[in-house]
């Protein structure tokens, strides 16, 4: 039986993607430097990062695509903050950010980490932005490199 788990610590030679949204930048630029000093941590050269900034979470699945379809890059990070508002607005970007990214993720060239957060209060995403339930961005950090090792070993099965 053979078992497969993710090594983080193979990620050096990787190049990754973030394509963070700049709605709500005080909450997305830590989620940002979360993910980059992440990556840092975990051996990814600074040549081998490329960070593309887009207006709005509804704009980062398209930028998404672009760049995994570039051929540049081995994993995506995603990044934005919704949060709501007083329309329906919130809803749907929500769901049309999520919808495009799970496919993205799912059936494009390179894995997508989902570091979009969906809050309904200012407070909740700055918790998870760096504050007391940690940095959704040095989490997908730490996941892209681990789903990239783990798609190595598989190739090698
Ligand atoms: N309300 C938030 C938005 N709204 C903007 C959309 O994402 C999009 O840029 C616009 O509808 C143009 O297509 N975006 C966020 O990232 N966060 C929000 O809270
Ligand atoms: C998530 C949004 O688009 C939201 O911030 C917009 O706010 P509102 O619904 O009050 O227009």
């Amino acid at each position: 039986m053979k078992e497969i788990i993710g090594n983080i610590a193979k990620g050096q030679d990787k190049k990754i993607g973030i394509v963070v949204a700049q709605f709500n930048g005080v909450v997305t630029d830590r989620l940002l430097s979360g993910a980059l000093g992440q990556l840092k941590k975990s051996g990814v050269k600074d040549e081998n990062i490329v960070v593309v900034r887009v207006p709005g979470a509804f704009e980062i699945a398209r930028t998404v695509n672009c760049l995994a379809q570039s051929g540049k890059v081995d994993g995506i990070i995603a990044l934005g903050a919704v949060i709501r508002g007083e329309t329906a607005h919130f809803t749907y970007v929500c769901e049309g950010t999520t919808s495009q990214l799970a496919a993205a993720s799912a059936n494009g060239n390179v894995p997508v980490m989902f570091g979009v957060l969906m809050t309904d209060t200012v407070a909740q995403a700055t918790d998870r932005a760096g504050g007391k339930s940690g940095n959704k961005g040095a989490e997908c950090a730490t996941d892209v490199l681990e789903v990239l090792n783990i798609e190595e070993q598989i190739k090698q099965l």
